[in-house]
């Protein structure tokens, strides 16, 4: 069941000096009859905005529209923060033992009282110390279980989280990541295990030392970062075996700040640009949220993201308006009430975060339909101020309810498993999701169904069943190592068969590729017959039964013998030119062989030619060039020296380094063309 975060609005008393005139006007109860006006926003209609119990609320004329009047309940300057804490904030100590995430964050202005209200003084404790003697004081409930708290402490300063238990010079950056379920964790951020509240008190009051103070005109202490204290309850029941684990964030937030009346300098310039923009991006969250878009921009600041369960994730959410007095904050007033009439609407889906502590049973295929862990179980709540047990929402076939998948997470896990890929990613994840791997098989990705048939069939029924669909009892009780196996041995065969599938590609292509060079020869061979017409009818007979001999090779003997009129060697086949017997005319007119050479040779070129393709793939673009450049250089030089077929072999492979360098390719051609006509001009043509 959803929850709507709580609204407290305070407004802080006049502090010395401070002049303050009546631009924010609080009316009490008593006095309500003559002291308001019409409003245009009354919020204190709604029922999730607290105020002081004599009823008081603030009222702020909107300067821009006079007849507008913003009323708003309130705390007033009287409040005290006993008061503050007792109404609101005991009510989630309770929320807290239930195992429930509860997130309380002060809210203002720059010098509005956040700091004061959650950390208060030695003599006015705020919420922070309060609510860890309320934890600590509770406890004494609990006799049936073994109670631990731990605390960790961090801010946001200039959108980089650092931790506040460790000193501020070595304190690296956190980086900010998500688990497998969706939820926003602050990696390598220290949890201190506590047993007293006086051991809390000694390791915050050195943390608090920690974090980024800067004075401003408007506050000798500002907070120049957004604080975030969190107190974890685990609650052990020794006797049914389940911890429970209740967690309360107190964050306080950095104010606000028009610069034109903090002075700051550079540096407090600076902080107060990533403290805007921080708070800017968490207006867009809630007005996101409010109008239920489907994209929430948690992501745009460290600050969201670290508040995304607070903000219509699954804790119970408390905000603390602060507001200063005086017409000089009113425009900061209207904005801090406007931010929390927006963020009432928020709802949150609470869940209670309870686990089995019995050692898990050996997984077998057959827990696999049981959609969450066994371990594992979140229950909803219906309301913040009865206890949860009373309200956990359990359906009539006492199923737990499933919280409800984040849209965005499933639309990345799909697409992620969307993609195949090489590695075998079954043994890098954790069990379970392992486990579920092998069930569904989304389009493209991983078939582990058809990669199991060889194990005896045993997964055949999988075939039919979805992510949620029951396992085949055959494999029931395989152990944990059995699966391990099967998956690696899975695995394995599945990238056997892919490479096996990328060798038959290669084959097609180099195939193709030779199919092309044939066709290319045959072209040439067209461009010779004119001249080849004049070989004798038997040659030609005995040539078209080569190129049938061969297959694709159709017409390639002409250019083999074009080309090994450039040569001066003698034959590899053993047959010999005899020019004496007429210009290009063999002796040895065994065509099928010379046709069987040439292919080979073909064959020996495109391997070649592919080894030096995958070559130039592993090179940087840097070293391809170069290395076209020095096979263009010894391309000129051997062609210089009259080696044209060396020459022409040097520019194919400065070719396949640089493949897109057209001028490169318009030289290899014209050195092409030139290496035939002057064949031609010295031997003429002959087939
Ligand atoms: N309710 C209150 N009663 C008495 N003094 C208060 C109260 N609220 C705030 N103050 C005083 O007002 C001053 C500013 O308060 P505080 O530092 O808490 O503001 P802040 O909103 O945290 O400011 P910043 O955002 O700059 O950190 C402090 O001197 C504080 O002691």
């Amino acid at each position: 069941m959803s929850q709507k975060i709580r609204i407290a609005a305070r407004l802080r008393p006049r502090l010395e000096g401070e002049i303050v005139d009546d631009g924010i006007q609080v009316c009490h109860a008593v006095d309500q009859s003559g002291a308001s006006s019409s409003s245009a926003v009354n919020s204190s209609a709604t029922g999730n905005i607290s105020g002081a119990s004599n009823g008081s609320y603030i009222s702020v004329q909107n300067p821009r529209v006079p007849a507008q009047v913003f009323n708003f309940p309130c705390y007033d300057e009287t409040s005290t923060q006993d008061e503050i804490f007792v109404n609101d904030v005991q009510p989630m100590i309770d929320i807290v033992y239930g195992g429930v995430t509860v997130t309380i964050f002060a809210y203002g202005v720059t010098s509005s009282g956040k700091t004061h209200t959650m950390q208060g003084t030695k003599e006015q404790p705020g919420v922070i110390p309060r609510a860890v003697r309320a934890l600590f004081a509770k406890k004494s409930e609990y006799c049936q279980h073994e109670i631990k708290f731990s605390v960790s402490y961090m801010e946001i300063y200039k959108d980089e989280a650092y931790d506040l238990f460790v000193p501020r010079e070595n304190a690296p950056k956190l980086p900010v990541r998500e688990n497998d379920t969706g939820m926003v964790f602050v990696a390598n951020l220290s949890s201190v295990p506590m047993d007293s509240v006086e051991q809390f008190d000694r390791i915050y009051a050195q943390a608090t030392k920690n974090r980024s103070v800067g004075s401003t005109n408007l506050n000798r202490a500002s907070s120049r970062s957004h604080a975030v204290l969190t107190v974890e309850v685990a609650m052990v029941d020794t006797v049914q075996h389940m911890t429970r684990t209740g967690k309360i964030n107190l964050v306080d937030l950095a104010g606000s700040e028009n610069n034109k009346h903090t002075g700051n300098d550079s540096t407090r310039m600076a902080e107060s640009a990533a403290i805007n923009k921080s708070l800017t991006a968490l207006g867009q969250v809630v007005h996101a949220l409010n109008k239920g878009h489907s994209r929430i921009p948690y992501r745009d600041s460290k600050l969201t993201r670290i508040l995304q369960d607070a903000l219509g994730g699954s804790s119970v959410g408390l905000l603390i308006c602060n507001i200063a007095p005086g017409t000089k904050f009113r425009q900061d007033t209207l904005n801090t009430l406007n931010f929390a009439s927006r963020t009432k609407n928020i709802e949150n889906k609470p869940v209670i975060n309870e686990r089995d502590n019995r050692p898990a049973p050996k997984p077998h295929f057959a827990a696999l339909n049981v959609q969450q862990p066994v371990s594992t179980k979140i229950f909803h709540l219906s309301s913040t101020t009865s206890t949860p047990e009373d309200n956990v929402n359990v359906n009539q076939d006492n199923h737990i309810q499933q919280p409800q998948p984040n849209p965005r997470k499933e639309k990345n896990k799909e697409r992620r498993s969307g993609r195949p890929s090489m590695v075998p990613v079954a043994s890098a994840r954790p069990r379970q999701s392992r486990i579920s791997a092998l069930f569904p098989a989304p389009a493209g990705a991983f078939n582990f169904q058809s990669a199991y048939q060889p194990f005896g069939g045993t997964l055949a029924g999988a075939s039919a069943s979805t992510s949620a669909g029951p396992g085949p009892s055959s494999v029931v009780g395989l152990s944990e190592k059995e699966i391990d196996e099967r998956i690696s041995k899975a695995v394995e065969m599945e990238v056997a068969r892919r490479l096996e599938e990328r060798e038959k590609e290669h084959l097609r292509e180099v195939e193709e590729a030779r199919l092309a060079a044939a066709a290319q020869a045959s072209t040439s061979a067209s461009v010779s017959q004119p001249h080849s017409a004049k070989a004798s009818p038997s040659r030609r007979q005995s040539q078209t039964e080569g190129s049938r001999s061969t297959g694709s090779l159709a017409g390639t003997p002409s250019r083999s013998a074009s080309k090994r009129r450039m040569s001066k060697s003698p034959r590899k086949d053993g047959s010999t030119k005899d020019r004496d017997k007429g210009r290009g005319c063999y002796r040895h007119m065994d065509l099928d062989e010379q046709l069987r050479n040439r292919l080979q040779e073909l064959e020996r070129k495109y391997e070649q030619g592919d080894k030096e393709a995958q070559l130039a793939s592993v090179l940087s673009p840097a070293s391809k060039k170069k290395t076209g450049r020095a096979y263009v250089s010894l391309a000129r030089a051997h062609s210089e020296k009259g080696d044209l077929q060396v020459a022409l072999d040097l520019y194919r492979k400065a070719a396949s380094y640089v493949p897109d360098n057209i001028k490169l390719k318009e030289r290899w051609i014209i050195f092409v063309v030139n290496v035939f006509l002057d064949t031609v001009s010295h031997h003429g043509f002959a087939p």
